[in-house]
């Protein structure tokens, strides 16, 4: 289609439009780099601690807190999910210290549930989700996560579980740094509900939310739901 300028033989603005931003003109979504990189530094140093303070827990205390999550888990499937039966349903291989919930995974497949596991097929691009079944065996991927093998089925999830490095009051969540998971919650239609599975001694003030970072719908933790909380549902 070619371009008709009209009469006056002039565009109604010029190509580009910073030309019609006032010279004062205050953008609230726009990024300061110097306090991106700011929050960026924080980010690093607070992974690093809260890691730290993860893998110094005990094997029983880690069992304790797997097994109050679980319990936390299955409820809330029940009350807002039907038990999630027919559903798709993704979890995680646990790495790092993060809560076992294995076990849960293997009950809800037994009980109707389409159990899915992320993957990194492209770095730095949304995750994608394959079936897992507890016949399933697990294959090496990115960071030597365990994966379902490029022949499981791929899924896109109802449900979406998102373990936390660190959370805060608001529903955010810091993970491992690679942004996997708000760029996969970004690009989603529908969006997944997603639960973020963290411990209660990682919550945070902040995470200085970023225009990028997505908060989570739910957040559980060993002590139950943390988002949102009752009296502001
Ligand atoms: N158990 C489990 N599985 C999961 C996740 C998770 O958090 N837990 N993920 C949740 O997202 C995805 C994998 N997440 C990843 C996150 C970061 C990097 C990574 O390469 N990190 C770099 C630092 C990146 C940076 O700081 O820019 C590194 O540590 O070297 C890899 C995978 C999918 N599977
Ligand atoms: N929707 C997106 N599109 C493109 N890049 C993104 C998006 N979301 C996050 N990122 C990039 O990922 C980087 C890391 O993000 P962030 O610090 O929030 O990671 P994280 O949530 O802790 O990591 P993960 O989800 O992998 O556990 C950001 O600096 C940002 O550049």
């Amino acid at each position: 289609m070619t371009h008709d300028p009209g009469e006056t033989g002039r565009y109604a603005s010029p190509p580009c439009l910073a030309g019609e931003v006032a010279p004062d003109y205050f953008d609230p979504l726009a990024v300061d780099p110097g306090q991106a990189r700011d929050v960026a530094r924080w980010r690093r140093a607070e992974r690093a601690r809260l890691r730290a303070a993860r893998q110094a827990q005990s094997l029983e205390m880690r069992r304790t807190v797997a097994q109050a999550l679980c319990g936390h888990l299955r409820d809330l499937l029940a009350s807002r999910f039907e038990r999630a039966r027919g559903r798709v349903f993704s979890a995680y291989w646990p790495i790092k210290g993060e809560p076992d919930l294995r076990p849960l995974m293997a009950e809800l497949h037994a009980a109707g549930v389409i159990v899915a596991l992320p993957v990194v097929e492209v770095k730095a691009a949304p995750l994608i989700f394959r079936r897992w079944t507890p016949e399933t065996r697990m294959a090496r991927g990115d960071w030597n996560i365990p994966v379902p093998p490029p022949g499981a089925d791929p899924l896109a999830p109802d449900i979406s579980l998102a373990p936390l490095m660190g959370w805060d009051a608001a529903g955010y969540r810091l993970g491992y740094g690679g942004g996997y998971f708000d760029r996969t919650l970004a690009a989603r239609r529908p969006r997944p509900f997603t639960i973020g599975i963290g411990l209660q001694a990682a919550r945070l003030a902040t995470i200085y939310p970023q225009p990028h970072d997505i908060p989570l719908d739910t957040i559980l933790t060993e002590a139950g739901v943390q988002f949102p909380k009752e009296s502001r549902r």
